[in-house]
């Protein structure tokens, strides 16, 4: 089987390319100096509720060494789509695979607009981030649903073997659509506030505020042509009752003082109801306060 590049070597990448090399595959890691010298030196560490384990494989820092790779999984943030784009594609095999491992619904589409080829779209089901460079905290499940392309039932089988249950499906749109429904009701007022899903829930009136986020993505989905499933609120509350404790993916980028990816989730929603003509107020407002709140203090 041919080689493996990923593309954005953090949590995800290091998680699924670690995987993928355990089983056998050989795969090489594009990221930062930081992880590749981490890694060189003491391996890559995963941290597992199981465990600790040491995965030894290549990390390089140059996007040339995407070239002769048959599979390329694509994990960097989605601010950095395009720039990551732009870097592989002059490197690229004809016919290789690229496959978008990210959250919100745009990614796959502009990733593909840059590389000239199609990118198919994973939804990724896995809570993994890196405490130090190259020292990965695996905190939960890994499942993955592929965007239904020739290859797809392939590369599904391929990630079965290497642990990582894969399903195919023609809704993995919709499933990317009910992950941005989750990111948009939770993540920005975990960041804004600095308090963890289950101290929102029990604020009063803030079950309100999710609600009429949530209405407001089920209406741009609608328009979009996505209808959005019946009992997505009850899932929406479930992710607050299931996971009290936990800050949102928004609020630790600001904590450590990294970019959010607030534009490409409440913020898609604002750029698409502008498009369409539809008032999402409470979603600009989880926009415009993430963006000023993450911006340099004067
Ligand atoms: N972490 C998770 O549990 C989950 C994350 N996701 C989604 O997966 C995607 C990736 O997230 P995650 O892995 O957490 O993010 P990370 O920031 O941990 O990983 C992205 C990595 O890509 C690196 N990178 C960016 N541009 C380049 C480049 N041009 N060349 C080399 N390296 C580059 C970044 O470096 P630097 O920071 O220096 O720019 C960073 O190390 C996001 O869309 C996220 O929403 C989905 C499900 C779960
Ligand atoms: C934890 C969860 C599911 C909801 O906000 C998430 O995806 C994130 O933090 O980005």
């Amino acid at each position: 089987m041919g080689r493996i590049a990923v593309m954005g070597a953090g949590a995800v990448g290091c998680y699924y390319g670690a995987m993928l090399a355990q089983a056998g595959e050989e795969v090489v890691l594009i990221g930062r100096p930081a992880l590749a010298s981490a890694v060189a030196g003491q391996g890559l560490i995963i941290d597992r509720a199981t465990g600790r384990e040491v995965v030894h494989l290549p990390v390089a820092t140059d996007p040339g060494a995407i070239a002769g790779a048959e599979l390329v999984l694509f994990c960097v943030k989605s601010q950095d789509t395009e720039a990551a784009g732009r870097q592989i594609a002059p490197h690229l095999a004809p016919d290789a695979v690229v496959l978008s491992l990210q959250n919100g619904v745009g990614n796959a589409e502009r990733l593909a607009a840059i590389l000239g080829r199609p990118v198919i779209p994973a939804v990724v089901y896995v809570a993994v981030g890196m405490t130090a460079a190259g020292h990965l905290r695996h905190h939960g499940r890994g499942d993955l649903v592929l965007g239904d392309a020739p290859q797809s039932a392939a590369l599904a089988t391929r990630f079965a073997a290497a642990g990582i249950p894969t399903e195919v499906s023609a809704g993995a749109e919709t499933a990317l659509w009910v992950k941005l429904t989750i990111n948009c009701a939770w993540n920005a007022i975990s960041a804004l506030t600095r308090q963890p899903y289950g101290r929102i829930l029990a604020a009063p009136g803030a079950e309100g505020v999710v609600s009429g986020l949530v209405a407001e993505c089920r209406a741009v989905a609608a328009a979009s042509g996505i209808t959005l499933p019946e009992g997505l609120e009850d899932d929406v509350r479930r992710i607050a009752e299931t996971m009290a404790g936990q800050m949102s993916s928004t609020a630790q980028d600001m904590a450590r003082g990294r970019a959010t990816e607030i534009g490409f989730l409440n913020g898609e929603i604002v750029r698409r109801a502008g498009l369409l003509g539809i008032p999402v107020p409470l979603n600009a407002a989880m926009t415009v306060l993430v963006q000023l709140a993450e911006a340099p203090a004067v």
